[in-house]
């Protein structure tokens, strides 16, 4: 146990996880998108609150950032400022779902136009990438239909090919594609790219730059997601995570809060194909606090990745593969039981301790006294928010 503890703890200590900026803005359903005091007005403040999850935990260095609610008009002036605040931009996320010619498709649209449209805004995304130094374009594509027939489904995924290779093709050496797929929303009966196999499929097809973005509430109910992770790793294109958890759709909650042993079967997974450091993997949350306060709320999530992490690290992988292959059944679960049932809590408490942070982030955020200087400062203009 001694030694799988300091390995553990070696491990904890580089692991980073990367923030959206669209948490730190105003977010909600379709029904209601509520305001909170404080919340950020501009991507400039929105790094600012990330910053303090970086402060309190110590893990979580990136923000990503989404175009155009993160539009700005230096992304040289952002990226400094990210800088000053001890912090990097990371992923750049398109948008294809906010806009109305995209009604019928965007990249799939059987109209070249819109497709144009579509493949252009990547060109800018690229260009955002150049000027903040970021490697990582990430594309979710929300197309789809909502009635059967409505649009021929082979001719849309060969529309789609011909645009991922012209986005694919505005890469510089370096950086990569990140395709995500989702099983269903915003349409209802098809979409274009559903499940894993289908973004991997495209992926393989464009090149070694794309890679697989999966992101945990894009399944179907029932779906064994670690198997995914798995089957991903094994063919080298798991790019990165959209962390968050769910109970019944995309519900964007704080990962690990609706299912954390879910969490820690994806990080064992992880953690058993060697792809927690260094393995082209980016840990990245995308989740809304509609209700609760953004900052604490994403303080609470790193927590979580990181005690999900320390778990499956304390996974004794010798006994595991003598009870695998000597068909203990009981024996191999109650490997993996044992380290999820240990309290992760004091490990991690030493890890921050040993790293001059306090041993509880949420508490010393609390304390701080951050969550009413912003609240009590941040007055008039417009907070941010889905499609700002
Ligand atoms: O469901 C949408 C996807 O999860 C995307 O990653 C999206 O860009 C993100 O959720 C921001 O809304
Ligand atoms: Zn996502
Ligand atoms: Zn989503």
């Amino acid at each position: 146990m001694t030694d799988l503890r300091a390995g553990a703890l070696e491990a904890l200590a580089q692991q980073t996880i990367e923030l959206p900026s669209w948490a730190f803005g105003n977010s909600g359903t379709r029904f209601k998108v509520f305001g909170q005091p404080g919340v950020a007005r501009d991507p400039f403040e929105k790094l600012e609150d990330a910053a303090q999850v970086h402060a309190h935990t110590g893990v979580a260095p990136r923000v990503s950032l989404h175009i155009p609610w993160d539009r700005v008009e230096d992304y040289g002036t952002l990226a400094k400022h990210a800088a000053d605040l001890g912090l990097r931009l990371g992923a750049i996320n398109s948008n294809l779902f906010q806009d109305d010619d995209y009604r019928l498709g965007s990249l799939t649209h059987p109209d070249a136009a819109v497709r144009r449209k579509a493949i252009a805004h990547h060109a800018e995304c690229v260009d955002v990438m150049r000027a903040t130094g970021s490697t990582d374009l990430k594309l979710w594509l929300p197309d789809g239909t909502n009635y059967a027939g409505q649009d021929d489904l082979r001719a849309r995924q060969d529309r789609l090919a011909e645009s991922l290779q012209e986005i694919y093709a505005l890469l510089d050496p370096g950086m990569r594609l990140l395709v995500e797929y989702k099983f269903f929303e915003p349409y209802f009966y098809a979409t274009d790219i559903p499940d894993w196999g289908t973004s991997l499929l495209h992926c393989l097809a464009l090149g070694e730059q794309a890679q697989v973005v999966l992101d945990t509430g894009h399944h179907a109910p029932g779906t064994n997601i670690e198997f995914i992770v798995m089957q991903l790793l094994r063919a080298g294109r798991l790019g990165a995570f959209d962390f968050n958890s769910r109970n019944y759709a995309d519900d964007d909650l704080i990962v690990g809060s609706a299912d954390p042993f879910q969490l820690f079967r994806i990080m064992n997974e992880i953690v058993q194909n060697g792809a927690l450091l260094d393995a082209g993997v980016n840990f990245m949350l995308d989740q809304c606090h509609n209700i609760e306060p953004k900052i604490p709320g994403q303080i609470r999530s790193v927590m979580n990745v990181q005690e999900a992490t320390a778990k499956a690290l304390l996974v004794d992988r010798d006994a595991l593969r003598e009870a695998q292959t000597a068909g203990d059944v009981l024996g191999a679960n109650a490997v993996l039981m044992d380290a999820y049932g240990t309290d992760v809590r004091p490990l991690l408490a030493e890890l921050r301790e040993g790293r001059g942070l306090d041993a509880d982030p949420y508490a010393a955020y609390a304390r701080s006294g951050y969550q009413e200087r912003i609240a009590r400062e941040r007055v008039g203009g417009r907070q941010a928010g889905w499609g700002a």
